[in-house]
C-alpha cells in the first residue's frame, strides 16, 4: 500500500506532527499543496488532506488545490488541527473533494496550540498539543481507515 498526505502546516507545525504520526502506518509520503504533481496521484491507494483550521475552514492553499484536482475514483481522508474542535469546519474541503469523485473514508481532528490574535498575549490555548495522547489517537485513526 502506498499513500500520499498533502499537508499545509504553517502556524505552529501542529498538523505536520499529526501527519508524521500517521505516515508510517499508512506508508505515506508527505507533501505540501504546492508540491503536488497531479499526474502522479494515480500511483497512490489513498490520499490524505490536512491543515490547521483558519476562519472555520482548511487552509486556503489546500482548498485551492482541491479545486484544481482532476476527477479521481480514489479513497481519501481529511484531517485538521484547530483551536476549537469542530468537524463542521471540514465541510468546505469535503464538498470540493467529493465533487472530484474522491470517496472520504475517514475524518480526524484534534485541538492544538493556537496563538492567533489576542490568544497570543496569554501564551495561546491548548499549549503542548498535539501531545502524545493526540498522536496516539491519530495513529488509531490511521489504522482504522486501512482496515
Ligand atoms: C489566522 C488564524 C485563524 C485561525 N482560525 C481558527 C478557527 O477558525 N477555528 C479554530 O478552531 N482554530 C483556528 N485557528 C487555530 C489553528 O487552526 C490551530 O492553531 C492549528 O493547529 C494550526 O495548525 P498548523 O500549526 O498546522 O498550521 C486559527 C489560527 C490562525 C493563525
Amino acid at each position: 500500500m502506498k499513500s500520499l498526505m498533502i499537508v499545509e502546516s504553517i502556524h505552529h507545525g501542529n498538523t505536520r506532527k499529526i501527519a508524521d504520526a500517521m505516515a508510517p502506518i499508512l506508508n505515506a509520503e508527505i507533501v505540501k499543496p504546492s508540491e503536488v504533481d497531479a499526474s502522479r496521484l494515480s500511483e497512490y491507494d489513498i490520499i490524505g488532506f490536512g491543515s490547521g483550521i483558519y476562519f472555520g475552514k482548511h487552509h486556503r492553499n489546500l482548498l485551492d488545490l482541491a479545486d484544481k484536482l482532476p476527477s479521481m475514483d480514489k479513497n481519501a481522508f481529511i484531517f485538521s488541527t484547530c483551536g476549537n474542535k469542530r468537524l463542521a469546519s471540514h465541510r468546505f474541503l469535503r464538498e470540493k473533494l467529493e465533487s472530484k469523485n474522491l470517496k472520504i473514508v475517514g475524518e480526524f481532528s484534534c485541538k492544538a496550540w493556537d496563538t492567533y490574535s489576542i490568544l497570543g498575549l496569554i501564551g495561546g490555548i491548548n499549549k503542548g498539543r498535539p501531545d502524545e495522547n493526540d498522536l496516539e489517537e491519530a495513529r488509531k485513526f490511521a489504522k482504522s481507515i486501512i482496515k
